[in-house]
């Protein structure tokens, strides 16, 4: 377990420049796998998801040369042989579960692992992608530590599919059974946050037939193979956000290479909340703030200022704990829904470690009643990526030293990422602890 040492309280001010977003690059790693040609990444992040995929092909017999220096992935899935019997697949990522269309569309066979939940967000279902594999011509079968999926002759059969919800990773198991499957399929519900579509984009140079990126019918023309190409990753909105707010946390100016303002009005609007104002130029981002952080009032009398995150184009649910963060510095109240997630929000205890105030509404909603006077802490993260920044982000904005343990789950998403705040003036370093 690696825990970080914070020491709080210091105005974070200059430029950073966005790695990728993992959300974007681990499907695009999966969906490598339905093609026997060479490929060339350009943009990929040191994170420990990606390594666990890569280890994956070398595993199975993939070239993979990568140079994290440079971001230059060369992987080559022609040698690639796998064995449903014996070859395992990583446990403890969501991401694994969309190695399985490749695995079957090339092999025949493929497994999902009992442990495919990733961030402990609450519950996390398998039943939407095998539902999805089942309509696409798998059967499956359950065994002691996972599931065994088997299709006919390697092939998928085209079909049309409306889901209960617009789950992310289950669009993409759709998008990429459907990528080499005998006909036209449709997706209703299809999720479309920006790495949705960012990994058809991906799948659209390899040659598939998609249309309809960014809404929620996605139509899918099979075709016989899949070439090679290049590509290179996009700026992760997530790490766009968490660095403007930990320079408005701070009290500090810092600005964040963005290329894609036009995904950022809800987002803005939501930073204005906490009485950030957010400033795209010149193809960077600002936060700006006006001394110390205040929640904006509703015109509406009696009603609480509210955060809501929902499937895209809502505010990410991802998101939400990084604007938690900003409602515990705030002067006023804010509450915050979790519309995805039902255990996403148990993180209260930590945060009043700081002295802070919030308070589980369900478990679904938080309030936060901000504007409290906070004192450093030693504070637990839940595996959740974005609660460990949160912490972190409440703990940067209070002098004195805090502890944030098990931060580890940062390493999951973010590359160098306390390197990177450092660079803005930040005193945090990482400790093995126990
Ligand atoms: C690798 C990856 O891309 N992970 C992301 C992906 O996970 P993932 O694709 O697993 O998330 P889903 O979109 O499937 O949603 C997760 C869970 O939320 C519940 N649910 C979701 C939507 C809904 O309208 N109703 C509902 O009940 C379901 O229990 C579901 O299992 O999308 C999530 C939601 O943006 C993000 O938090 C994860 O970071
Ligand atoms: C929850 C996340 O990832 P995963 O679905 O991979 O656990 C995340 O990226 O915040």
């Amino acid at each position: 377990m690696s825990n970080l040492i914070v020491h709080g309280g210091t105005p974070l001010a200059g430029r950073i420049i966005p790695s990728a977003n993992k959300n974007a690059v681990l499907p695009i790693l999966c969906a490598t796998l339905l093609s026997a040609e060479p490929i060339r990444l350009h943009g990929v992040p040191e994170i420990t998801d990606v390594k666990k995929i890569l280890e994956v092909f070398r595993n199975l017999g993939s070239r993979v040369e990568v140079d994290f220096k440079t971001g230059l992935l060369d992987v080559h899935h022609r040698d690639t042989h796998f064995d449903a019997s014996k070859d395992r697949l990583p446990e403890e990522m969501r991401s694994s579960i969309m190695l399985v269309p490749g695995l079957m569309a090339r092999f025949g066979a493929a497994r999902i692992e009992d442990d495919v939940k990733g961030c402990t967000l609450g519950m996390r279902e398998i039943d939407p992608h095998v539902e999805v594999f089942e309509r696409f011509g798998a059967q499956v079968e359950r065994q002691p530590d996972g599931l065994l999926l088997h299709v006919q002759a390697a092939k998928l059969h085209a079909n049309d599919h409306w889901t209960d919800y617009a789950s992310v990773t289950t669009t993409e198991n759709f998008v990429l059974c459907a990528a080499l499957a005998d006909g036209t399929s449709t997706l209703m519900n299809a999720a479309s946050e920006p790495h949705v579509q960012e990994f058809c984009l991906f799948l659209q140079m390899l040659g598939a037939q998609i249309e309809g990126l960014g809404t929620s019918k996605l139509k899918i023309s099979g075709v016989d193979r899949l070439k090679g190409g290049e590509f290179t990753f996009a700026e992760d909105f997530h790490e766009i956000v968490t660095f403007l707010a930990l320079g408005a946390i701070t009290g500090g100016d810092v600005q964040v290479k963005n290329s894609t303002p036009e995904q950022f009005p809800l987002i803005d609007r939501t930073f204005a909340k906490f009485g950030v104002r957010i400033e795209h130029k010149d193809g960077w981002s600002r936060a700006i703030t006006d001394g110390p952080l205040k929640v904006k009032e509703p015109f509406t009398r009696n009603i609480l200022q509210k955060v809501e995150a929902a499937p895209w184009p809502y505010l990410p649910v991802d998101l939400l704990p990084i604007f938690v963060a900003l409602g515990v510095k705030a002067e006023g109240s804010v509450m915050f829904w979790n519309k995805v997630y039902d255990g996403a929000m148990g993180w209260t205890s930590e945060l009043s470690k700081f002295g802070a105030h919030a308070f589980l509404s369900d478990p679904h909603r938080m309030v936060t009643f901000g504007g409290k006077p906070l004192a450093p802490a030693e504070v637990e993260s839940p595996y959740i990526i974005r609660v460990a920044i949160a912490l972190l982000m409440v703990a940067a904005s209070i002098k004195g030293r805090s502890v944030i343990r098990n931060a580890t789950p940062i390493r999951r998403a973010h590359p160098h990422f306390v390197e990177n705040i450092c660079t803005l003036g930040a005193r945090i370093e990482w400790v093995e602890g126990d």
